[in-house]
Parts: C-alpha cells; sequence; structure tokens
C-alpha cells in the first residue's frame, strides 16, 4: 500500500474580520504552527470504499461505501450512522472531481486523521507521543470537546481534500506546485461551504492551503452556481471540473509574514461567541444603518491598509533600534506608532459597531484587556482576531517578549496557546512519524 502524509495549518485572522465577507476589501491572514495532519493509504478494490479515523476524538471513525447516483455521480453513504458533514463533502467533491479521469478504478482508501494540540481545550487529555509527534488525546467525539478558533474544519477538509488528491495525482501531487495547491483549494473551498450550509469569506481554507497572506475573497456565485444534486438531476462532475480546474477563481492570495523581530502571540480567552449570529447582527446594522455604516467599514479599511503597509515597511527597514523602542515601551518611530494607531482605529470603529449593532465584536471585557496589554514592555499592537467576541486575543510582540509567562492578574482568564506564526500552508510529512504513538 502507498502511504502519504500531508498538514495544514490553522489561522488567524488579524485584520479584515466582517469586511472579508466583501471581495473589495482586503485582509491579513496568519497561518499558524498548530497543524491538522492526514495519513492516507489505499489500493483498488471491487468495492469503493473511504474510512476516516480520528483516533484523538474516542476513536472517532466514518466509514463510506461509495455508490453511483442515476446520473452516475459518486455519492458517498456513512454505514454506521456518523456524521461528518466535513468528511462526507469532501469525498463527495473530490471523487466526482477526478471521476473521468479516473474511469471506472474503485478504491479502498483509509485516511487518519491527527491534531495539533492548539486546536482542541486540553481539558481531560492525555498525551501520546512518539520521538517526533506529540498529540492529545481525549475522552470524547469531536463535537463534545470545545474548540479554540483556529479553523479545525477548515483544516481538516483542506487535509483530506489533499490525501484523497494524492490517490488521484500520484507523483504528480506535488505541494510546492502552485495549480496544486490551486485545486486543492478550490476542491476545499467548495466542500466546506456545503459542509457549512453557507458561503463564507473562505479565509480559513485560504490559509490553510496557501499559508500566511493578504486575502481577496472569491465571488461566492462561483460555489452558488454549482448544481444541487437533490434538486436537479445532472452530472455535478462536469460543473465540478470547470470550477475546479478551468475557471478563474480570481482571488488575491499573496505571501506576507511578520517582520523579523517580531512574533505573534494567540490567547484564548473562553469559548462561546456564534460567529453565525454575529455575522447575521453586524450584517443587520450594516443594512440598517446605511449609508453611516459604510463610512464606519470604511474607517476600518483604511485601519486595515495602513497596518498591512506598516508591516510591510518594518519588512524592508534597516532600523535596528525599532525593536527595542518596543521592549522599552518608548516607542517613537513613525512605523511603529503607524501600526499601534491603525489597530487602534480599526478597533475603534469595531467598538462603534458593537454598541449600535448590539453585538459583542469587540466586548468591554476584551477592551479592557487588550488595552492592558497594551501597556506591556515588549507588546507592538494586541487585537480580536477574526470575528471578534469573547473568544481570543492576538498580540504581536518582539520575539524576546515572554507575555505568555506573565503571572500578571489581567491574565487570569487568559491560556496562552503553544504556536507561532507560520509562513507555509499545505506541507507534505514523513508518514512514519505518526506510528507507534505512545
Ligand atoms: N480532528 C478532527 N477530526 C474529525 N473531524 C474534525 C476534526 N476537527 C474538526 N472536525 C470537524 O469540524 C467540525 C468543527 O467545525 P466548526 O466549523 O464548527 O469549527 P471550526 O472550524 O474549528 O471553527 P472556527 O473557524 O471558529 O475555528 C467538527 O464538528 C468536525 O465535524
Ligand atoms: C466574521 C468573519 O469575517 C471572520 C470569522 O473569523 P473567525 O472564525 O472568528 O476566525 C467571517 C468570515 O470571514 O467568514
Amino acid at each position: 500500500m502507498n502511504k502519504r502524509a500531508f498538514s495544514a495549518p490553522g489561522k488567524a485572522l488579524l485584520v479584515g474580520g466582517y469586511l472579508v465577507l466583501d471581495p473589495k476589501y482586503q485582509s491579513y491572514v496568519v497561518a499558524l504552527s498548530s497543524r491538522m495532519h492526514s495519513v492516507v493509504q489505499f489500493k483498488e478494490s471491487e468495492q469503493f470504499k473511504v474510512k476516516v479515523l480520528s483516533a484523538q476524538f474516542d476513536n472517532d471513525t466514518w466509514e463510506y461505501l461509495v455508490e453511483k447516483d442515476e446520473q452516475e455521480n459518486f455519492i458517498p453513504k456513512e454505514i454506521n450512522g456518523k456524521n461528518n458533514p466535513f468528511v462526507e463533502k469532501t469525498i463527495f467533491n473530490v471523487l466526482n472531481y477526478f471521476k473521468h479521469a479516473s474511469k471506472d478504478t474503485k478504491y479502498d482508501v483509509s485516511i487518519e486523521i491527527f491534531s495539533d494540540s492548539g486546536f482542541h481545550s486540553k481539558d481531560e487529555s492525555v498525551t501520546k507521543s512518539n520521538d517526533k509527534k506529540t498529540f492529545n488525546f481525549h475522552k470524547k467525539t469531536i463535537t463534545k470537546v470545545p474548540k479554540t478558533g483556529l479553523g479545525s474544519s477548515a483544516c481538516l477538509v483542506t487535509v483530506l481534500t489533499s490525501a484523497l488528491t494524492s490517490v488521484y495525482l500520484g507523483d504528480e501531487f506535488d505541494v510546492k506546485n502552485e495549480s496544486v495547491l490551486s485545486l486543492v483549494h478550490n476542491l476545499a473551498q467548495v466542500a466546506h461551504c456545503q459542509a457549512q450550509g453557507k458561503v463564507g469569506s473562505g479565509f480559513d481554507v485560504a490559509a490553510a492551503t496557501f499559508g500566511s497572506i493578504l486575502y481577496q475573497r472569491f465571488s461566492p456565485d462561483l460555489i452558488n452556481e454549482l448544481p444541487n444534486i437533490k434538486e436537479v438531476k445532472t452530472d455535478y462532475s462536469e460543473s465540478l471540473y470547470k470550477l475546479g480546474k478551468d475557471t478563474n477563481w480570481n482571488f488575491t492570495h499573496k505571501r506576507i509574514h511578520l517582520p523579523k523581530g517580531l512574533k505573534l502571540v494567540m490567547g484564548d480567552v473562553k469559548s462561546g461567541s456564534e460567529t453565525t449570529k454575529m455575522v447575521a447582527k453586524v450584517k443587520k446594522w450594516y443594512q440598517d444603518n446605511l449609508p453611516r455604516s459604510e463610512e464606519v467599514y470604511h474607517k476600518i479599511n483604511q485601519g486595515n491598509i495602513k497596518f498591512i503597509e506598516s508591516l510591510d515597511t518594518l519588512n524592508k527597514t534597516k532600523d535596528t533600534t525599532l525593536i527595542d523602542q518596543i521592549d522599552n515601551k518608548d516607542i517613537e518611530s513613525d512605523v511603529l506608532l503607524e501600526a499601534r494607531a491603525a489597530i487602534e482605529q480599526i478597533r475603534e470603529n469595531f467598538r462603534i459597531i458593537t454598541k449600535e449593532g448590539d453585538v459583542d465584536v469587540e466586548p468591554l471585557v476584551q477592551t479592557e484587556l487588550l488595552n492592558n496589554v497594551l501597556n506591556q514592555s515588549g507588546v507592538l499592537t494586541a487585537m480580536i482576531p477574526g470575528a471578534g467576541g469573547y473568544d481570543a486575543i492576538a498580540i504581536i510582540v518582539t520575539e524576546n517578549c515572554e507575555i505568555q509567562k506573565s503571572n500578571d492578574e489581567i491574565f487570569e482568564k487568559v491560556t496562552f496557546l503553544d504556536l507561532k506564526q507560520e509562513d507555509l500552508g499545505i506541507l507534505e510529512e514523513h508518514p512514519d512519524y505518526y506510528e507507534n504513538l505512545l
């Protein structure tokens, strides 16, 4: 049996929350060292089967028999009554994409999923390791273990898409090849949207695939226009093939990385904010308050762009005193002040939405926490990532700064996550590194 392994990173949307849903706005998405992994093995078989095992979550297993409907579309059917829409939609899309190329070849595919500890609360878990990797094992099924908000479903879909695509493409599946990444991205976006039942901005799947990026979304019509095979009797694979391979998705995913000497620190505060409800409330506030709401978005966007530009300037600067200025709480340089002011402009306007829209984008407790964080030495700036709410904070600090070890009572409710910014998205991993975890 062939055996290969892949991984994809979690994400933090540092600037661009809500605005990223509109293709006209840019966002700054950081990929994280917390990764999801897939280990895939397959052989040709009489019966088409895909088995996915996520042993860390009480040995969760999903086993699909793949059959064809009247229109010859591949339909995965779970045989033990277990449901995981993200797994099912990924299998559905990858298999139908390759339907024509694969002719009638049937496979028996087995995929193991491994998830780095950053994605879920470690409470009540035990670690298992070999000399290469350590993973946390939970007593509960995946849906019962609290998440930290790093985008586990997007990473899962991305590594599963990689695993299944590698079955079909063999040696041509090279994750250093941009067209391979584009194909995985396109198929993973489709599967993720279908599993979520909505077309989000897709920044999480884009970061899982391409790594840390400036992101501007694709048009939601691309996915909305795919046929719904429950309503229309049609060959789905034809439309999907065009969308996966021959369509220009027209989205931005330009590589970025944090400036030298700086690092990202993420703090998990308390899970509980529901992104879908928050997005609905912010959209309602926006519609009810036009044209003023557009001005608020405009100011947030100005802040986003100022932040992106100041990080770009920092990436190019030769000024060696800047890190000391941050460490000594003596920030004088224009570019550092600009980066701070940009985030303040974004936060100020998110607080307007919070108040007027009655939606906790930057609730008072988070405002107080972030303001306290800004007073610590070594801190350049701090924000609520993504949709905001009570979930998390993101802090950009100097490499020497050890804020995550602080005993200051302001961090009483904060659990710092053991992760860092990473440049790359999908990586090919060594399949043996996942064996004999004890
Ligand atoms: N390790 C895993 N094994 C199997 N399924 C997983 C795994 N991680 C995530 N999933 C799937 O993803 C679902 C969680 O997706 P959901 O969109 O609710 O959270 P998320 O992507 O982590 O959200 P956020 O963007 O807020 O971080 C799980 O219920 C499960 O179906
Ligand atoms: C509010 C939104 O812009 C970001 C949500 O980000 P997160 O899942 O909170 O990291 C929604 C989206 O982009 O799909």
